[in-house]
């Protein structure tokens, strides 16, 4: 029997898929994500979204001018896809070293994301451009057809999209954001090393069980839904493999408790306080630490072709109560795993 260490040291995480929000929200929630990481990639889902270099930049402003004294963090800002961006734009963002990436919501999918794209054949010369200039295209990876039951929504994708959208376009560089079943795990294990995926900490704890057995949990409903146990082990396998084509994506989503805790509650979790310490209890069950600075800290700079950070961060097996709220003015957020106790904690 080997011994349980009582610290993890690894080189300085980044996270690949967040949302900082804006304004008051952006100020509570941004110190979670730049104390820990070194990098993030910020989504562009803000109202209205972020589809040009100048609210690129106008974003990127505001998000540095909230950051901490003494947070050494770096946001790699994203452009929203729509029917009708211009390449030109988005190209002019990526070589001025302000966009990292771009985003493609189909329409409605998901929180904020109305002015999505609605059919991929509306954006085949952003996507041809972006393939030239070896820039990402990260894929909220859901159909929207609204007979597609919800639980379906990611495997369909992979058939009418996916790989379509890889063929006619092989050598773009995609990453399949916060997936959820086996089918993409499977998919993405797959493929060649053009295709990526990041995963959350919830799911990789908690199925749709979880969400809904023993009465409702708002605070686990983020999109894609939770899914069926299966799924669940297939992504927590796939971690355990160490594929380097799996990397850390939290998707932290805060939303205000009163609009999740609703008739109609918001999509999103709030995990940016808890998801480190999260992502090594999953690894410390799985008996693979031994991939877990790679998954935190080097699969996803590697595949987006950025250098690795410097400096390291710790986590100490030393047992914490997570809080049940943060303050936000006069509301409050609900973070992740609110409440429980965890094992890890942020040296
Ligand atoms: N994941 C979510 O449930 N919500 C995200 C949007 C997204 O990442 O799809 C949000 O912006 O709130
Ligand atoms: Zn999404
Ligand atoms: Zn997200």
């Amino acid at each position: 029997m080997t011994a349980q260490p009582q610290q993890l040291t690894l080189r300085r995480p980044d996270d690949w898929h967040i949302h900082l929000r804006d304004d008051e929200m952006l100020n509570t929630v941004l110190p979670y994500t730049s104390a820990v990481n070194g990098r993030a990639i910020v989504m562009p889902n803000l109202v209205p979204p972020v589809t040009s270099v100048a609210a690129g930049e106008a974003y990127r402003d505001r998000i540095l001018a909230a950051l901490p004294a003494g947070h050494a963090f770096t946001p790699l800002m994203t452009c929203y896809l729509t029917d009708s961006l211009d390449p030109d734009e988005l190209e002019r963002g990526f070589t001025s070293g302000l966009f990292t990436a771009a985003k493609l919501y189909p329409a409605h999918a998901t929180t904020n994301s109305s002015h999505g794209v609605t059919n991929i054949a509306s954006i085949a010369r952003v996507l041809e451009r972006m393939q030239k200039l070896g820039m990402p295209l990260l894929i909220h990876g859901e159909v929207t057809d609204a007979h597609v039951d919800i639980f379906d929504r990611e495997a369909r994708f992979i058939e009418t999209v996916m790989v379509p959208l890889r063929s006619q376009f092989p050598a773009l560089k995609v990453v399949m954001e916060h997936i959820t079943t086996q089918d993409a795990a499977d998919y993405v294990a797959a493929a060649d090393e053009t295709l990526g995926a990041t995963i959350t900490p919830q799911h990789l704890m908690f199925n749709r069980n979880h969400m809904l057995v023993g009465g409702i949990r708002p605070h686990l409903y983020c999109l894609p839904i939770l899914k069926r146990n299966v799924h669940q082990e297939a992504l927590r396998k796939v971690v355990a493999s160490g594929n380097p084509r799996f990397f850390l994506g939290t998707d932290t989503a805060p939303h205000l408790r009163h609009l999740k805790e609703a008739s109609c509650g918001c999509a999103g979790v709030f995990n940016a306080p808890t998801s480190l310490p999260a992502y090594a209890t999953v690894f410390e069950e799985l008996n693979a630490l031994e991939h877990f600075e790679a998954f935190c800290s080097e699969n996803g700079p590697r595949f987006y072709g950025l250098p690795l950070n410097e400096g390291t961060i710790t986590l100490v097996r030393e047992p914490w109560q997570v809080p049940e709220s943060i303050a936000l003015g006069s509301h409050a957020l609900v973070p992740f795993l609110a409440g429980e106790t965890l094992n890890w904690r942020i040296a």
